[in-house]
C-alpha cells in the first residue's frame, strides 16, 4: 500500500529531529531508573502533604513536571561530562560516547523537556514548585556536574542535595509551602547519599582516578572511604527516627525503617571489617532497594496508621 504524504512528511521530520539517534538513545540520556526512584520519593512527599488522597491531576501534572525536569537534568549531565565517560569503562557506552546521539540534539533534547517540565508545573501545579525544582535542575546539571565533581571530595555531599530535592518538591505540589516535615524526608535522602555513592566509587576507583575525578576513595583511600560510609549509615538510621519522633510517622514506619537501617548498618560494617571482592557493589545494590523500601514503608504507615 501506498505511504501518504503525511506519512512520508512526518517521518521525514521525525528522522531530521532524531538523526541517527532512536528513541533508546535519549531514553538513556536520562537516566530512567533513577528518575523512577526521585519519582517515588516526589509522590511519597505528596501523599504525605495531604490528609487522605492527593488531587489526581495535581498529582500527575506534579510528577510528569518533576519527571520531565529529573529527565532533563540528567540528560544536561550527559552532555557535560561526555568527555569523562569516554575513558570511564563503567560510562563509555553511553549514547554521546557512541556518537549515536550528537551533543546538539542531547542539548535541545534536555532543554525541550526541562521548559516543558517547567511550564507543566508553572501553569498546572504552583509557581514555588516550578522554581525549586529548576532550582534542582541548575544544582544537578550544573553546579554539581560542571563544579563540585571535579572540585571536592565532598562533591556528592553537596550535590546530593539537589537529588534529595524531590520529596519537597512533591509537598510543595500539594500544598504551596515548604514545610519542616517535607525536610525531614530531603534529610533522609540526603543523609542516604553518600553511603549510595561511596560504595560504588570504591568499586570504580581506578576509573574514577584515570580521569582525575576527585571521589573520596581517589583523594582518601579506600579504608578511610569505608569509614565515611559506616559513620553515615550510622548518621542515617539517626536521621530516619526523626519521622517517628515527630509525629509525622507511626509504628509500622519505626520499625520497617529500623529493619533496613539494622540491614543497610551490616552491608556498611561488612564493608568495613569483612569485605569481600563483591561487598561494595552490593552495598550500593543494597542501597538502592534500601531507598525504595523505606518511602513504600512511609507511603503505608501514612494510608494505615495516619
Ligand atoms: C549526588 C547524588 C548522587 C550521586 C553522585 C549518585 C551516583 C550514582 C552513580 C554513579 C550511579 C551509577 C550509574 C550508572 O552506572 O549508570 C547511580 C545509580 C543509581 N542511583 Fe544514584 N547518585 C546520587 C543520588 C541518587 C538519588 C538521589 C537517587 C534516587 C532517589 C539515586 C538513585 C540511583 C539509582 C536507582 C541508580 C541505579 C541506576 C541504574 O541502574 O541504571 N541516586 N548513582
Ligand atoms: C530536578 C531534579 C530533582 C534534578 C536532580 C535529579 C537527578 C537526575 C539526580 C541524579 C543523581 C545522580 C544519579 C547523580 C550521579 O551523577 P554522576 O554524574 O556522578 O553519575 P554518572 O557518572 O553515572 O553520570
Amino acid at each position: 500500500m501506498s505511504k501518504t504524504m503525511t506519512q512520508v512528511s512526518s517521518r521525514g521530520v521525525l528522522s531530521a529531529l532524531m538523526g541517527d539517534a532512536g528513541w533508546r538513545d535519549y531514553y538513556q540520556v536520562t537516566k530512567p531508573k533513577v528518575v523512577m526512584l526521585l519519582l517515588l520519593t516526589a509522590l511519597v512527599g505528596a501523599c504525605l502533604a495531604v490528609n487522605g488522597l492527593p488531587s489526581a491531576g495535581l498529582l500527575l501534572a506534579a510528577m510528569i513536571g518533576i519527571g520531565l525536569m529529573s529527565s532533563g537534568a540528567a540528560a544536561y549531565n550527559h552532555l557535560l561530562d561526555r568527555e569523562i565517560d569516554a575513558r570511564m569503562m563503567r560510562t563509555r557506552g553511553r549514547p554521546l560516547v557512541r556518537g549515536q546521539l550528537t551533543a546538539m540534539r542531547c542539548f535541545s533534547f534536555a532543554t525541550l523537556i526541562s521548559v516543558l517540565g517547567f511550564a507543566v508545573l508553572a501553569l498546572w501545579v504552583n509557581m514555588l514548585t516550578a522554581w525549586l525544582t529548576a532550582v534542582s535542575l541548575v544544582g544537578y546539571a550544573l553546579i554539581y556536574t560542571l563544579y563540585l565533581k571535579r572540585a571536592t571530595p565532598q562533591n556528592i555531599v553537596i550535590g546530593g542535595l539537589a537529588g534529595a530535592a524531590p520529596p519537597l518538591l512533591g509537598w510543595t505540589a500539594m500544598t504551596g509551602n515548604v514545610d519542616p516535615h517535607s525536610l525531614l524526608l530531603v534529610l533522609i535522602v540526603f543523609t542516604w547519599t553518600p553511603p549510595h555513592f561511596w560504595a560504588l566509587a570504591i568499586h570504580r576507583r581506578d576509573d574514577y582516578a584515570k580521569v582525575n575525578m576527585p571521589m573520596l576513595p581517589v583523594t582518601h583511600g579506600v579504608a578511610f572511604t569505608k569509614t565515611c560510609i559506616l559513620l553515615y549509615t550510622v548518621l542515617l538510621g539517626l536521621v530516619c527516627l526523626l519521622p517517628y519522633l515527630t509525629g509525622m510517622s507511626h509504628e509500622l514506619y519505626l520499625l520497617g525503617s529500623s529493619l533496613l537501617n539494622g540491614a543497610f548498618l551490616y552491608y556498611a560494617w561488612r564493608l568495613k571489617f569483612k569485605a569481600n571482592s563483591g561487598d561494595a557493589m552490593a552495598t550500593f545494590k543494597f542501597s538502592i532497594v534500601h531507598l525504595m523500601l523505606l518511602f513504600i514503608i512511609l507511603l503505608t504507615d501514612h494510608y494505615l496508621l495516619a
